[in-house]
Parts: structure tokens; sequence; C-alpha cells
């Protein structure tokens, strides 16, 4: 049975909640007094249902239902966790987390998305305070990994363990902050940054769009990968970070910075600051950049997770722990995936070399399930595709789900023949066929041999299944 969430307040980070836990298989209820929630999560969910699946390659667990409901009571009733992501205003957060308590499990977990304030001020006052914990997210909570998990001193370990358990399971990266303070830490990163941004605005030294291109263009894209400390470790040359700490480290003393003196917050920087930014990005919608923003994220999430690095090898590992064995149908269901917005080209649709991919996935599938997997690879035994036919027989286009079936032609001693059928899953058109030829070989000999018993058998049984 799936498990339930609840979220309580589904604006822009509620709903991103809602889009997360659902689309990885969890019941979701929502409580939002706003007459509109329904419509604004639902946007949220479809842009999320287009984007999060395009990180894996393992098939999304079937969507968990999203629930609408009157009341706090009816939305936590039995949930295993419940996320408050209400305005950000103490004295709100305080009636709704005890409202929750009020009518929740003891053992579920009271996670709350707020940016600044200590789990212990949200916890002051509370019937069960070692239940409550910060977890705060990152806009889109949907696809950033992120979730500052802040316990501070009275949350119960149990508590802690099981956020960091769910956390995990909906593929995000709960960092557990050790010490609570203001904003803990990645807030108080971004507010210092902010704050520099709004005095270069203010006294007129760049624009929006320039202070965003200083950042797009240089080191915005050293962050994500890096981030702050490895950077600079390698700007150091050889000598690492002693020898850019000697360097660099006397500039902090110099009026480089404003430090922490802050701009006033006038009427007339807001006029300033949206002026500019209407300037540099009111030609598109704010659905239209959040369009853009979540390509652009999934496609260098997407590369990180070719690396393995960073974010991107969090999204590798959970990919792996979302893939199912393989089941023996006839034909076998080998891919199930979505198309990825990297994967097409100027044409728009699925450039071919990812057709090629996809049923390169696909027998890869096969050999693993014959028992030619990654131990028998490393051993010294594979296979080697030596032929294969590609027919595209229609458009595929980012965003669809597909799914290849897969039939055993032929299995005889070192040779493996299979047939593909790319389908939509919409519709189950057949997209493109492949006929492919393998051979056994030895990874040493580099030159074709038969192959252990347990794989031969495998093979030979399932070609008899398939028929020719
Ligand atoms: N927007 C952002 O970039 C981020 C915000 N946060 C935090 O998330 C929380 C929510 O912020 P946003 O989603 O941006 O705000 P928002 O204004 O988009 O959404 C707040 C939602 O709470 C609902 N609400 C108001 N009173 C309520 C009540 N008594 N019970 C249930 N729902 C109620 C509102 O109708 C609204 O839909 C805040 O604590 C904020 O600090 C965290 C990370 C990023
Ligand atoms: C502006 N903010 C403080 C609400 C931002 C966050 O809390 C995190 C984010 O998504 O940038």
């Amino acid at each position: 049975m799936a498990r339930r969430a609840a979220i309580i307040g589904g604006g822009v980070i509620g709903g991103g909640w809602a889009a997360r836990f659902a689309l990885m298989g969890w019941e979701v209820r929502i409580f939002d007094p706003d007459p509109e929630s329904e419509r604004k999560i639902g946007e949220v969910v479809a842009g999320a249902a287009r984007a999060l699946p395009m990180l894996y390659e393992a098939p999304m667990p079937p969507r968990g239902a999203i629930t609408f409901h009157a009341t706090i009571a009816e939305a936590v009733a039995g949930a295993d966790y419940i996320q408050e992501s209400v305005p950000e205003r103490l004295d709100l957060k305080h009636r709704v987390l005890a409202e929750v308590q009020a009518h929740c499990l003891p053992d579920a977990v009271i996670g709350s998305s707020t940016s600044g304030f200590k789990p212990s001020e949200l916890q002051d006052g509370a019937a069960r305070p070692g239940q409550i914990v910060v977890a705060h997210p990152f806009n889109p909570v949907y696809l950033l990994p992120l979730a500052e998990l802040v316990p501070g001193a009275n949350a119960a370990p149990e508590a802690v363990e099981k956020a960091k358990e769910i956390l995990t399971s909906i593929g995000m990266f709960p960092l557990h902050v050790r010490a609570e303070i203001d904003a803990h830490i990645a807030d108080r990163f971004l507010e210092a940054v902010w704050r520099e941004a709004l005095w270069l605005v203010k006294d007129g030294i760049a624009t929006t769009e320039e202070i965003d291109n200083a950042i797009r263009y240089g080191f915005g894209l050293r962050w994500a990968q890096m981030g702050l400390f490895e950077t600079y470790r390698v700007a150091g040359g050889e000598a690492g970070m002693r020898h850019f700490m000697a360097q660099f480290g006397p500039c902090l003393a110099w009026p480089w910075t404003k430090l922490t003196d802050v701009p006033e917050f006038t009427d007339e920087l807001v006029d300033l600051i949206a002026g500019q930014s209407d300037a540099q990005s009111g030609h598109l919608s704010i659905r239209q950049l959040e369009r853009l923003r979540d390509n652009n994220l999934v496609a260098i999430l997407r590369a990180l997770k070719g690396q393995g690095a960073a974010a991107g090898l969090l999204i590798r590992d959970h990919d792996d722990s979302l893939r199912q064995p393989l089941e023996e149908t006839r034909p076998m269901v080998t891919v199930r995936r979505i198309v990825p917005v990297d994967w097409t080209d100027v044409n728009g649709h699925m450039n071919e070399g990812r057709y090629g991919q996809v049923f390169s996935d696909a027998s890869e599938e096969v050999m693993t399930h014959v028992g030619a997997d990654r131990a028998y690879i490393a051993a010294g035994n594979s296979y080697f595709t030596a032929e294969s036919s590609i027919r595209y027989l229609a458009e595929t286009l980012a965003g669809e789900e597909i799914y290849v079936e897969t039939s055993v032609t032929l299995g005889e001693g070192k040779k493996l023949r299979l047939w593909h059928e790319m389908k939509r899953a919409a519709d189950g058109a057949v997209l493109a066929t492949c006929d492919q030829f393998l051979l056994h070989v030895s990874l040493e000999t580099r030159r074709s041999c038969p192959p252990l018993d347990h794989v031969r058998e495998n093979v030979e049984r399932l070609a008899r299944a398939h028929g020719a």
C-alpha cells in the first residue's frame, strides 16, 4: 500500500513537495484554504510530471493519488510524513503545527519548509516538540534534491532518522544541519549574495541582467558541480587551499564587499529592481520561465549523472534503487522510460543516435537477466553487438513515455539475436524496430567464445519460449 504524505500549504513550495511525493508513488493529501489552490497545484504537478521522470532511466513508481481536503485534521489523518509550507510567519506556523499535532499520528514526522526560523522556535509550546524538524527545500522542490534537515536540540532521534529515510526514498539529499541558526546554511549564504546584488543595482554598478550574466556564465557553473571550497582548492594551483588562502585571504580586509551593511529596502529600490527584471525577462510568462528553468536543470543534472558527480551521483543511485527485475513475459518489456529533453535534436524530436541507445539499454537488460551482469562482465565475459538494423517508423518527442518489447529470436551457443519494438506508451504505436545480433566474447582475447553454462542455458530457454 502507498505511504501517505500530508502537505499543509500548497503554494510554490507545498505544490513542489506534493508533486515530488506523488511522482515517487506516495498518496498525497493537501490542505490549503486558497480556493485556487487545486488549479495552482495542478499546474505545478503537470510541470513536475514532465520534468522529474526525465532525470531517470528506470521507470517511475506508479503515481500516487493527490486529494484536497477541507481541514487539517482530514489531511493529516494516517500520514507518515507531514510537510508544513504555509507563509513565513511564526504565529501562523505555530497555529498550524498545533492543529497538525492535534490530529496526526504521534510517530509521523512533521517537516517545516521554513527558510529562516530555527526548529526550536517552531517547537516552542508544541504538544510533542520531538516530532517537529525543519526540512528546508529548494525551488523547484521536485527537481532540486537538497533538503536542509535541521532537528535542533529537541527533535527525537527516531524522527530525524525517519525523516532521512523518507527524504532519501523520494530522491532528496537530506543535509543534516547540526547546529540551528537563523536561515540554516544555504539561505544564509544566499542572503549574502542577494545583499551584494541589491547593492550593485542600487549603486547603479550593474543591472539585474548583468548580475545574472556574471553568475550564469561563470561561477554559477562551477558551484553546481564542486561547490565553493573544492573550486577554490583547485584555484590555489598545485599548492591547493593553503596557497589560495595566503594569496586571496588578505583581500577580505579590503573594501571589496559591503560586508554586513544592508541596503535600505525602499519603494524606490523595489521599483528599480522590479523594473530592470521586467525589462530583462518580462517577455516571458512565469510558466515559460519555469519550463526553461526545468529543462536546463534536467540537462545539467543529467550531465552530472553521466559523470557520477555531485547531485548527479545521488540521482544515479536513486535511479538504481527504482529498477525492477525483468519479468519473463512474451515479449519482455526491457525498457520503460520518459524521453529526456537532452535527447532531442534540431528537428525537435529524439535524435536517431538515441534510438540506438534505447535498444542498447534493452539488450543490456536482457544480458543482466540471463546472468551476463556486471559481475559476469568484470570476470571477463560479455556480449558485443555485431550488427543491428533499426527502422525509424514515427517521431518521438521529449517528455513522451516509451517502452521496448524484446524477444529472443535466436539463442544458440555464442549467438544471440534480439528483436526489439519501441512503442509509445500513450497509444501503443510502434515508433521503431531493431533487429540486433550479438556475439558472446571473451574480454581477455577480445574474440568470440561460448558463454558460461548458466548464461547459455538461460539464453536457450528464452529463445525456445519466444519462438524464432
Ligand atoms: N518560495 C521559495 O523560494 C521558498 C520558500 N520556502 C518556505 O516555504 C514556505 C512557503 O513559502 P511559499 O510556498 O513560497 O509561499 P506561497 O505564498 O507560495 O504559499 C503559501 C501557501 O500557504 C497557504 N496558506 C496560508 N495560510 C494557510 C493555513 N493556515 N493553512 C494552510 N495553508 C495556508 C496559502 O494559501 C498559500 O497557498 C515558507 O515558510 C517559505 O519560507 C522554502 C524554500 C524556498
Ligand atoms: C528566498 N528564499 C529565502 C525563500 C529562498 C529559499 O529559501 C531557498 C531557495 O529555493 O532559494
